[in-house]
Formats: structure tokens, C-alpha cells, sequence
């Protein structure tokens, strides 16, 4: 088919049925039986989350926190631990599952504490959305936090997971900062955070550039 041919859309696509295949105590495999948008009947291998809450859309929370200190630059609070399903270290924000009875919010301030130590202050939530919808339901909400560095409990955090090293980078050289770390050492970076750096990047420097240079 030709980029301009497309596919006659005559359903609106939907679910039809869910049967578990295999389920353990933290992920379950699903066969997921739809409608796909020209009416045909198909079946989808798709993963679960087994913990999401009831009443609750997301699964868990990703955090930004930006660590302000006086005369020092603002760092984004990063997180690098061996990741199992990879089988090697990555570069997160801190993230974490929402617990029975907590929103966004509140799952986002004890995982930022329980990570890194670090007491942090809500500015926003993003609305709820999707981690890699061809694989899974998996969702997140992306809670933006301010750490004031300054305030007593922040100048020496403790944290309370042992194989979780805290990383600061500044805000204004993150992407540099990333590239740096993966020239470095054999280390994966979540898609979430190099595409924070990249979108700093496009709205930061480039509309300084003279429209001549433009490609
Ligand atoms: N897919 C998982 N397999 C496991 O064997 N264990 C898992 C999975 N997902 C979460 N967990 C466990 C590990 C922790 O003990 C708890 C809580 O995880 P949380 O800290 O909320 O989230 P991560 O930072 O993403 O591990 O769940």
C-alpha cells in the first residue's frame, strides 16, 4: 500500500475479550481478542501489570525533581540501579508503584523520600499516560517536584533503598550530562529522561539560532 492509500475504516476498533495465559505474583500475559478498524477479529499477546489498584487508572508514578539549592545550579534528581528485565544498570527518574489509597501525589512524595532521601513539594501532575501500548496497559502519571536543598532534611538525605544510587545532573547541561554517562559506562537510559534533555534542548537553544542556519 502507498503512503497515500489508506486502510477503509468501516468499525470503530475495540476489545472483545481478555483471557489470561500466564500470571505471576507482579505480571500477567494476556491473549486480547479486538476488532481492529476495517472489522476484522484479531488477537493481541499483551502484558499486565497483576498490581494496579482498584479506582486507579495508573499503575505508577515517574518523578521530575529539581533539586534547588542556593549557589549552586538546579540538578534533576536521578536514580541508577540494575534493572533485571535488561540485565543492566539504567539512568531513571525516580518512579515507583501507587500503593492502595494513595493518588499520584502522595505515591510521588514517598518514592522521591524512600529513593533518595529527598523531601520533595508537588508543583504538578501530568494526566495519565502510556509506557509502551504495544506491549502493555502499563501507565504512568509524571508528578513534577521542587526539592528545596536549602531546608535541613535535604542537606544530607538518607535514603532508604540500599541498591539505589542517587544522581544529580544539572538541569541546564542534562542531555551533555547523559551522553557523557553513556560514552562512559554500559548503562541504559530511560526513553522518558533522554527525551526530557531533547525537548530542553529544541526549546532552549534552538529558537536562538538565526533563521538563515535553519535546515
Ligand atoms: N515486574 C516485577 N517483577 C518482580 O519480580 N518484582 C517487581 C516487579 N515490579 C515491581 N516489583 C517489585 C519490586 C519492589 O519490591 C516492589 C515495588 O516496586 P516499586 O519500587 O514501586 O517500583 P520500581 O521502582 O519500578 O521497582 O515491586
Amino acid at each position: 500500500m502507498s503512503n497515500t492509500e489508506k486502510p477503509k475504516i468501516s468499525t470503530a476498533p475495540q476489545v472483545i475479550k481478555e483471557e489470561v495465559i500466564a500470571a505471576g505474583k507482579w505480571v500477567m500475559l494476556e491473549k486480547t481478542t479486538y476488532v481492529d478498524p476495517a472489522g476484522n477479529t484479531r488477537i493481541w499477546e499483551t502484558s499486565k501489570r497483576t498490581t494496579r489498584r482498584a479506582n486507579t487508572e495508573a499503575d505508577g508514578v515517574g518523578i521530575i525533581a529539581l533539586l534547588k539549592r542556593t549557589l549552586h545550579k538546579d540538578c534533576v534528581v536521578m536514580v541508577k540501579q540494575f534493572r533485571p528485565p535488561l540485565g543492566c544498570y539504567t539512568l531513571e527518574f525516580p518512579a515507583g508503584l501507587i500503593d492502595e489509597g494513595e493518588n499520584a501525589e502522595v505515591a510521588a512524595v514517598r518514592e522521591l523520600k524512600e529513593e533518595t532521601g529527598y523531601k520533595g513539594e508537588v508543583v504538578s501532575v501530568t494526566p495519565v499516560t502510556c509506557l509502551d501500548p504495544g506491549l502493555s496497559n502499563c501507565t504512568t502519571q509524571i508528578v513534577l517536584v521542587n526539592i528545596n536543598g536549602d531546608e535541613m532534611e535535604n542537606i544530607n538525605p538518607t535514603q532508604q533503598l540500599e541498591f539505589v544510587e542517587v544522581i544529580l545532573l544539572p538541569l541546564d547541561e542534562f542531555q551533555l550530562k547523559i551522553d557523557e554517562v553513556l560514552k562512559k559506562e554500559k548503562i541504559s537510559v530511560d526513553a522518558k529522561v533522554y527525551l526530557f534533555g531533547m525537548g530542553m534542548v529544541q526549546a532552549f537553544f534552538k529558537p536562538r539560532e538565526l533563521p538563515v542556519l535553519k535546515q
